[in-house]
């Protein structure tokens, strides 16, 4: 990886800029984007020499993306798609939708090409801590997709964090469910600290500083340390203490192993739903 981070970032087309696109968006501006431009009515300033426009019905005629990526809510890709599937004919397109599948997308810029051309889509799930270069992307190319092309999407998502790939379209459902929503369930987590912190009679500012810093301080030492989650979690754990105690409560078998595993399943069901 560390020869495709020298790698400079190609020129990008981004459709939707709202919170994914804009979190991408913010790591590939700070890691130096080729000129680009950018699809969205919301957002107000992009830097020289990226454009902003906001249709893509307005998009610059001389434009030649390297890569166009879809970042719109999944039911607003239907508008996008005939101004897209010129620029599909000479670019792979990276789509971070949730429940837009491959074969989909590729039926729906095939309806607007030429006889015979073939769009490629690479299917990516990332999550928003890619706004501060932390992300967990994973993507799946269909065998239609070059080494070229897997390369570039892969450089691309790898400047706004950790990049992995699975060989099975598939399993993006179950990955939606734990990468893709996880930051959710992390940012639930610290609401919930902060809300018994207050209930235990702590003045709010405090309750919520602390909760925050425990998250953010836990989650930072298992990346830098690298040490396996349970061990880190043994480590906090003094016998007959006051850790263990709430462990027993969390722990029991109908509490957060159950409802956890139902919270995921539930979101994984959700995202075969959505499948289209
Ligand atoms: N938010 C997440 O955590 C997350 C994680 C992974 C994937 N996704 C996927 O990212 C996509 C965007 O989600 P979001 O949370 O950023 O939504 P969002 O509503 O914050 O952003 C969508 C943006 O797209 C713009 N838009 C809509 N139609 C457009 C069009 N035709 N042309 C140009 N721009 C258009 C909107 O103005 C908006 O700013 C979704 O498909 C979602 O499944 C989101
Ligand atoms: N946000 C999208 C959703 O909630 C996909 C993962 C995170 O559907």
């Amino acid at each position: 990886m560390a020869d495709a981070q020298a790698t400079p970032l190609p020129s990008i087309l981004l459709i939707g800029c709202g919170k994914m696109g804009g979190a991408m968006l913010e790591g590939w501006l700070a890691e130096g984007l080729a000129p680009s431009v950018v699809v969205d009515r919301h957002r107000d300033t992009l830097p020289a020499p990226h454009r902003l426009v906001r249709d893509v019905a307005d998009l610059p005629a001389d434009f030649r993306p390297a890569l166009i990526v879809l970042a719109m809510k999944p039911q607003k890709v239907a508008a996008a798609i005939a101004a897209v599937a010129p620029l599909a004919t000479h670019a792979p397109v990276l789509s971070v939708l949730a429940g837009r599948t491959v074969g989909g997308l590729t039926d729906a810029l095939r309806a607007h090409m030429p006889p015979g051309a073939h769009p490629v889509i690479i299917r990516s799930m990332p999550n928003t801590p890619a706004a501060v270069g932390e992300g967990m992307t994973v993507s799946y190319a269909p065998p239609c997709a070059s080494a070229a092309q897997r390369a570039l999407c892969d450089r691309v998502l790898s400047a706004v964090g950790q990049t992995a790939w699975v060989t099975h379209e598939d399993d993006i459902n179950v990955v939606t469910a734990i990468s893709g929503s996880g930051p959710a369930y992390v940012f639930l987590l610290a609401e919930l600290l902060e809300q018994a912190g207050i209930e235990g009679g702590l003045p709010p500012a405090l309750a919520r500083q602390i909760a925050r810093q425990t998250v953010s301080g836990a989650g930072v030492l298992m990346q830098r340390s690298g040490i396996d989650a349970d061990e880190l979690r043994r480590n906090v754990t003094s016998p007959g203490g006051t850790t263990q105690q709430a462990l027993s409560v969390l722990m029991a078998p109908d509490a957060w192993p159950a409802t956890l595993h139902a919270a995921v399943r539930a979101a994984t069901e959700r995202a075969h739903e959505l499948a289209s």
